[in-house]
C-alpha cells in the first residue's frame, strides 16, 4: 500500500528522555465492547445506556514534551438563549392566566442535563397527564383556533417528532433502514406522510402505503413532496406477503384520536397484518412497529379492549398521551408535538415530561434495560482514507473536533485520561480538554488527585475521545508535564466564581465524611468572597499538558471493517516526522 508523504516537524529533545522514564509503563486506552459472558439469558446483565468501556494496559517507552502555547479554551456559553426561562405567557380570552407555580411547564433543561432530563422523564412517567378523546379534540381545535396554529404547522411538527423518535430508538444502520409507513385517511395519516419525508432526509428508505387518499391540498401536497423524493407508494393489495422480509420498521399512522368503532376496510386487513407480526414465533426477525399517537384499532380511551389488537414496540404520543396509552406496555413510549403553549398546559393542567435540549421528542417511560452483549451497532460512516487526512495529526484532530462541535455533540472536549502509577497500575477518569494547539493537549485539575500522583511517578498518559454520534474515536498517547503557574493562574480566574470556589473546597480524591462537608465549606467561602473580591487560586490546583507521540483516528464502518489510521513519530533526515499507517480493525 502506498504510504502518504511523511510530515516533518522540528526535532525536539525531551527533558523526560531519561532511562528511568523510558522504562516506565505507558498507558493505552481504547473503546471495547464488553465481551459476552456465559450467563442466564433470562436474567440479563442490566445497563440502561449503551455505555462505552475503557480498557487500559501498560506498556512502552518514554515520550517527548514540547513547549506549549495553548489556544484559548473552547468555552461553552452557559447562557445560551434556549436556557432562559420562558417569558410569562400572555393571557388569551377563554384561557386562565399562567400561574407562577403551574405544574410541569415543559421548561427547557439546562445545558449538560440531557441525561438528567431523561431521568426526570422517567420519574415523571407516573404523573403524566392522559387525555380523554374529547379533550384531545378540543385541544386540537383551540390550537388551530384562538392559538393561531394551522393544521399544516402542527402536522409538520408532529411528523417530525415521530421521525426523530424513530431515529433515536432505531438508529440508522444496516438493520434499521427500510421503513413502511401505513397512512390512514385523517390527520394521523398526514403525520405519517410528514414522518416519511423526514425519515428519507435522515437517510432511511421509506415506502408508503396510503390506500384512502384525502383530496385536500394539504395531503396532495405531502404526496407530491414524497413523489419528488421517489418514495414508493405501495397499494395495500400489493404489499409483500411477508412484511418481515421487506421492512425493518413499520410506522402505524392509520388512526389517531378520532378513531371510533371497529376498523373498516382496507384498514381492518392492514391492522390484522400488524397483529400477526406481533405474534411471537411468527418470524425470526420482526419489524419494529411504531404507532403514531394511538395504536390503530385500539379504543382511544380503553385501549386494547379484548387484548387482540396490535402490540406496538413504540408509541409516539402527540401533544399528550391519550388514556389508552396507560395500557401500552411496549418498551419505548415517547412524547412528540413540541408546540404546546402555556395557555393549553394551564387550562388542562397538563403534566408532561420536559423535552431534552433541542430534541423534538421526549421519552415518557424509562428506557428499557439492555442486554450488554446484544449492544451492537453497524456503523455507516464516510470512509477515512489516507489520501484525505491531514498530514499533521493536530490538524486532523482539530478538523474532527470542529465537526463534532458543528454536529452539536455534547461536550466533545470530554476525554478519558489514563495514567499509570509507579507500580504499573493504570487508572482512568473523564476530564475536560481545555486547550489544544499545534503541540499539546491541556486540562486542569487538582495536583493532589490520584491522576496527579500517578503523573508525578510516571509522566506517560493516554487520552481518549469518543464521539459516539459520529462513530469516531481518537486516541492520543504521550508525555505529560505541568503548565506554567501563570497559565494556571490565568485560566483559574477565567472560570465561573462557583467553579473557583469548588476547586478550593475539594481536596480531590481524599475521603470525606459526607456531602455536607463540601456544602458547608462552600457556603463559608461564598460568604467570604461575597464582596466580589479576587478568589486566589489554590496552589494545589493547576494544569497539565500532554505532548503526543502517537495518535490514532478511528472511524466505525460496516461489518466491523473500521478505519484506523495511526500517526507515529519517525526520524527522517534528523527531523521528527509524523508517519501515517493503516491498522487492521
Ligand atoms: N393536536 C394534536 O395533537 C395534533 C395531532 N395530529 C394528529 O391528528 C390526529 C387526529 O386526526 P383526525 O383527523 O382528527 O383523526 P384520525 O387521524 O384519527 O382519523 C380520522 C379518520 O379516520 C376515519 N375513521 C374513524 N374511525 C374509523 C374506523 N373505525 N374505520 C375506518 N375509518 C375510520 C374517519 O372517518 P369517519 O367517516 O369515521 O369520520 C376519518 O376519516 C391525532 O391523533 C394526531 O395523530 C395533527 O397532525 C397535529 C395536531
Ligand atoms: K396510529
Amino acid at each position: 500500500m502506498p504510504q502518504p508523504a511523511a510530515h516533518h516537524t522540528p526535532r525536539y529533545r525531551s527533558p523526560y528522555q531519561t532511562s528511568s522514564a523510558a522504562s516506565r509503563p505507558e498507558p493505552q486506552s481504547r473503546m471495547l465492547a464488553v465481551a459476552s459472558r456465559t450467563r442466564d439469558k433470562s436474567a440479563p446483565t442490566i445497563l440502561s445506556l449503551a455505555m462505552p468501556f475503557l480498557l487500559t494496559t501498560a506498556t512502552g517507552t518514554a515520550t517527548s514534551p514540547r513547549p506549549l502555547i495553548p489556544s484559548s479554551p473552547r468555552r461553552q456559553n452557559p447562557t445560551t438563549p434556549h436556557l432562559r426561562p420562558p417569558p410569562p405567557a400572555r393571557r388569551l380570552p377563554g384561557f386562565p392566566a399562567a400561574e407562577p407555580g403551574a405544574p410541569f411547564l415543559p421548561r427547557p433543561p439546562r445545558r449538560g442535563m440531557a441525561s438528567l432530563a431523561a431521568t426526570a422523564a422517567a420519574a415523571a412517567a407516573a404523573e403524566v397527564t392522559h387525555l380523554t378523546q374529547r379533550d384531545a379534540a378540543e385541544i386540537d381545535e383551540q390550537l388551530m383556533g384562538p392559538l393561531g396554529f394551522s393544521v399544516d404547522q402542527l402536522m409538520e411538527l408532529a411528523g417530525l417528532s415521530v421521525a426523530a423518535a424513530v431515529a433515536e430508538v432505531y438508529k440508522l444502520s444496516e438493520e434499521h433502514t427500510r421503513v413502511l409507513i401505513i397512512c390512514g385517511p385523517g390527520n394521523n395519516g398526514g403525520d405519517g406522510l410528514v414522518a416519511a419525508r423526514h425519515l428519507y432526509h435522515f437517510g432511511y428508505r421509506p415506502s408508503v402505503c396510503y390506500p384512502k387518499r384525502t383530496p385536500k391540498p394539504l395531503y396532495s401536497g405531502l404526496v407530491t413532496q414524497l413523489e419528488s423524493l421517489s418514495i414508493p407508494f405501495i397499494p395495500a393489495e400489493d404489499l409483500p406477503h411477508d412484511l418481515s422480509r421487506e421492512f425493518d420498521i413499520i410506522v402505524d399512522a392509520m388512526f389517531g384520536f378520532s378513531f371510533h368503532g371497529t376498523p373498516r376496510p382496507p384498514f381492518d386487513d392492514l391492522i390484522q397484518r400488524l397483529i400477526s407480526l406481533s405474534v411471537i414465533g411468527n418470524s425470526d426477525k420482526k419489524p419494529a412497529i411504531v404507532s403514531v399517537d394511538i395504536p390503530s384499532g385500539w379504543h382511544v380511551e380503553e385501549g386494547d379492549v379484548d387484548g387482540g389488537g396490535i402490540k406496538p414496540d413504540m408509541l409516539v404520543s402527540l401533544t399528550a398521551p391519550k388514556l389508552c396509552a396507560k395500557k401500552f406496555t411496549g418498551p419505548h413510549h415517547f412524547l412528540g408535538g413540541r408546540f404546546v403553549p402555556p395557555p393549553i398546559l394551564n387550562k388542562y393542567g397538563l403534566k408532561l415530561p420536559p423535552y431534552p435540549g433541542t430534541s423534538m421528542c421526549a421519552r415518557i417511560r424509562k428506557a428499557p434495560s439492555v442486554d450488554i452483549s446484544s449492544l451492537r451497532e453497524n456503523y455507516i460512516s464516510p470512509e477515512l482514507l489516507e489520501s484525505q487526512v491531514m498530514p499533521d495529526p493536530f490538524d486532523q484532530f482539530l478538523r474532527w473536533f470542529d465537526e463534532a462541535v458543528t454536529a452539536g455533540l455534547r461536550e466533545p472536549n470530554a476525554m478519558a485520561l489514563t495514567t499509570v502509577n509507579r507500580e504499573g497500575k493504570p487508572s482512568s477518569r473523564m476530564v475536560l480538554l481545555k486547550g489544544v494547539d499545534k503541540q499539546t493537549f491541556v486540562w486542569y485539575t487538582n495536583y493532589g488527585s490520584r491522576k496527579a500522583h500517578d503523573l508525578s511517578e510516571n509522566p506517560n498518559a493516554a487520552l481518549l475521545f469518543y464521539w459516539n454520534e459520529m462513530n469516531r474515536q481518537v486516541r492520543v498517547e504521550g508525555s505529560v508535564e505541568k503548565v506554567p503557574e501563570e497559565e494556571s493562574e490565568k485560566y483559574f480566574h477565567s472560570r465561573p466564581r462557583g467553579s473557583q470556589l469548588g476547586a478550593i473546597v475539594s481536596k480531590q480524591s481524599t475521603v470525606i465524611a459526607g456531602r455536607e462537608v463540601l456544602q458547608q465549606a462552600y457556603k463559608e467561602l461564598e460568604h467570604k468572597y461575597s464582596d466580589g473580591s479576587l478568589i486566589p487560586k489554590p496552589e494545589y490546583w493547576g494544569g497539565y499538558r500532554l505532548t503526543p507521540t502517537l495518535f490514532e483516528f478511528w472511524q466505525g464502518q460496516q461489518s466491523r471493517l473500521h478505519d484506523r489510521l495511526q500517526y507515529s513519530q519517525r526520524e527522517v533526515d534528523g527531523n521528527t516526522a509524523w508517519h501515517i499507517e493503516r491498522l487492521s480493525p
